[in-house]
């Protein structure tokens, strides 16, 4: 997207977790957590509510700290999308405003986006599908419209890291054939890119997957390996008396 990004050059590997915990308040947020997270690939993070995907982000974005493991290969720009927590709405920026911010690390004291940030700026809208909407207030749209915004704000910084917290939830169908498409294109510029999602399509195009479950990771590999175990174990939840013994779907030891 951009000639300046501050895309990995191709000796970026990735990152590797290793014995990753994290604890919030009384809760194992992250148990013993062993996983890779490659440089080039869109790697999806599912499981169910409370299993530690948006924790996981959190702590490789830097704004939750590991209470102890290592994370080796962490880049210093990261860019993180978080769920809309609905105080979006309620700022005095356009669409375009609130994708612009995303530049202001890399900006002097002024902020003040010249013609290459435009179009940077240009490029993330368009990835979501937002420029003919871009001049409205977030106030004034949609909650997956907000979201895409979102989404843009992340795309632009052209970071390293790239990690999105259910960036698909609010958008219609043909918003997330676009977030995704922009994703996998991030990835293919050398990012490493990693989405937490609860959506079967996103995990379906995404090219590994981690399954979480109480902040443990239950299985890793391809989208298709991870969608069974997800479903077993979901089947293994439903028929407790049916003699079913507890399901290990582990399929690697480091989620490589
Ligand atoms: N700020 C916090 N303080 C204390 N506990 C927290 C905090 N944030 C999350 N937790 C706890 O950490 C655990 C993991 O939460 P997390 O938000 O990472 O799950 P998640 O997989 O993203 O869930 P969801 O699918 O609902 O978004 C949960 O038990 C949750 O209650």
């Amino acid at each position: 997207m951009s000639t300046a990004s501050a895309l990995p050059t191709s000796g970026s590997t990735g990152i590797r977790v290793t014995d990753l915990v994290v604890r919030r308040g009384d809760v194992t947020a992250l148990d013993a957590l062993d996983c890779e997270l490659p440089a080039g690939v869109v790697t999806a993070v599912v499981g169910g509510n409370g299993s530690g995907k948006s924790t996981l982000l959190e702590v490789l974005a830097g704004i939750v700290a590991p209470t102890t493991g290592a994370m080796a290969g962490l880049p210093d720009a990261r860019a993180l999308v978080v769920q809309r927590t609905g105080g979006d709405d309620r700022l005095p920026l356009t669409g375009r405003q609130a994708v612009e911010m995303g530049l202001w690390r890399e900006l002097g004291p002024l902020r003040r986006v010249g013609p290459h940030g435009r179009r940077r700026v240009d490029a993330a809208l368009d990835a979501v599908g937002m420029r003919g909407e871009a001049h409205r207030q977030l106030g004034a749209m949609s909650g997956g419209q907000r979201q895409r915004v979102l989404v843009a704000q992340g795309l632009v910084q052209d970071a390293p890291l790239l990690l999105l917290d259910e960036p698909a939830a609010a958008a219609d169908v043909d918003a997330r054939d676009r977030i995704d498409a922009a994703l996998a294109e991030r990835a293919w510029q050398g990012a490493v890119v990693v989405v937490a999602t609860h959506d079967r399509a996103s995990l379906a195009r995404a090219d590994r997957a981690l399954l979480l479950d109480r902040g443990r990771l239950v299985a890793a590999g391809s989208p298709a390996e991870v969608a069974v175990a997800q479903a077993a174990r979901a089947a293994a939840a439903l028929a407790p008396q049916a003699g079913g013994a507890p399901v290990d779907e582990r399929m690697t030891s480091t989620g490589a």
